[in-house]
């Protein structure tokens, strides 16, 4: 499903749509738009109220009549109108000057690892709504690996895994193609979940949903496990504000599952790689890639588990982007097999 290297090179713009964040890249400027891949709407005319982080901070919070919506679910776009109306607003006049650079434009979108034709399609029409005349589909998996900075043209093996929002995808690769790979429906929106459960279960606080990942932070940085955090949030009965003390080790364990299935995902895949391939994974180990790589203790649990070095990159969250625009910039050189016989 990756397009060739001469036809990403022929892109002049580079778009990851997420469930959680769209990001997009354009040639010879960079990345121009990273923001959550939200939109508000007006129920009553039709019309966006706000696109990006103004929308994500509505949730929850608005009227009636407003709506906000996600047109990306699992990576998938999923209203294909919506999606090309927050993503024309989401780039502005940005968007209008390349298009007149370019008339015939050309654009680079990642896919998830394994995603239907239906998905495909989605993505396709999304962009050539906007006004691309050739939509290049890149593999997620690829595409990140590159932006990490892995040699996934080399005939050695390298594993990356893609912990996004609504999935995590795991792949060893090795001369630039995917040996073995697996995509498991569980990313940081399950993380989040299963903390949201714990908390109104063990304590009976409904918790707004921007609050876990500073929980997250804040429990990370407990370093006596006998020690608890407090938490703000709503009485579940009576419906006023009320703090608790939180044992990190209670939602340590609340998320376990959900680690645990990465784990299994990881495992799986190694089983499906010739032994040479695992052999050069001990030394090189695994690359930790998307928003979700950031949760604390995530490495830490997975170098315990498999054995072998666990990295992250400095920016683990725009690693696809960067590595779909590395490609349409011509910065990724193909390993050349040539026939020699
Ligand atoms: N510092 C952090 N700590 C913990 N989780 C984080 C952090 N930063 C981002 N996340 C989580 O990362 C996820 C978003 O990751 P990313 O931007 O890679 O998603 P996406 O590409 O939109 O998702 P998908 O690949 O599933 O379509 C969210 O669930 C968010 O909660």
């Amino acid at each position: 499903m990756t397009a060739s290297l001469d036809q990403l090179r022929r892109c002049s713009v580079a778009v990851d749509l997420g469930a959680a964040r769209t990001r997009v890249y354009l040639k010879g400027t960079g990345i121009v738009v990273d923001e959550p891949s939200v939109a508000a709407v007006d129920c009553r005319s039709g019309s966006l109220v706000a696109v990006g982080t103004r929308a994500e901070r509505m949730a929850g919070r608005t009227p009636e009549h407003i709506q906000v919506v996600r047109p990306v679910s699992g990576g998938t776009v999923v209203d294909i109108g919506m999606a090309q109306r927050m993503l024309r607003h989401l780039m502005g006049d940005k968007l209008r000057n390349t298009w007149r650079r370019k008339p015939v434009l050309r654009a680079a979108v990642c896919t998830p690892h394994g995603s239907e034709p239906l998905a495909h399609r989605a993505a396709i029409e999304t962009l050539t709504g906007l006004g691309a005349r050739h939509v290049e589909l890149v593999d997620t998996l690829i595409a990140a690996a590159v932006g990490c900075g892995l040699p996934v043209e080399y005939p050695e093996a390298t594993m990356i895994v893609v912990c996004g929002a609504a999935t995590t995808q795991i792949a060893v690769l090795s001369l630039g193609s995917i040996v073995a790979a697996e995509t498991i429906p569980v990313g940081g929106e399950a993380i989040d979940r299963a903390v949201v459960h714990y908390l109104r279960n063990q304590h009976a606080l409904m918790l707004p949903s921007q609050s876990v990942r500073p929980l997250h932070t804040m429990l990370s940085t407990l370093d006596d496990e006998s020690s608890s955090a407090v938490v703000h949030g709503m009485d579940a009965a009576s419906g006023l504000a009320r703090s608790v003390q939180v044992d990190p080790e209670g939602v340590r364990l609340a998320i376990r599952p959900q680690l645990n299935s990465v784990l299994d995902g990881i495992r799986a895949v190694l089983r499906r790689c010739p032994p040479d391939l695992v052999a050069d994974l001990t030394d090189r180990g695994i690359m930790l890639a998307g928003g979700s790589a950031l949760l604390p203790g995530l490495d830490t649990m997975l170098r315990t588990s498999t054995g072998v070095p666990v990295s992250i990159p400095e920016r683990p969250d725009i690693c696809a982007v960067q590595g779909l625009g590395a490609m349409v910039e011509g910065k990724v050189r193909p390993m050349p097999l040539e026939a020699i016989g």
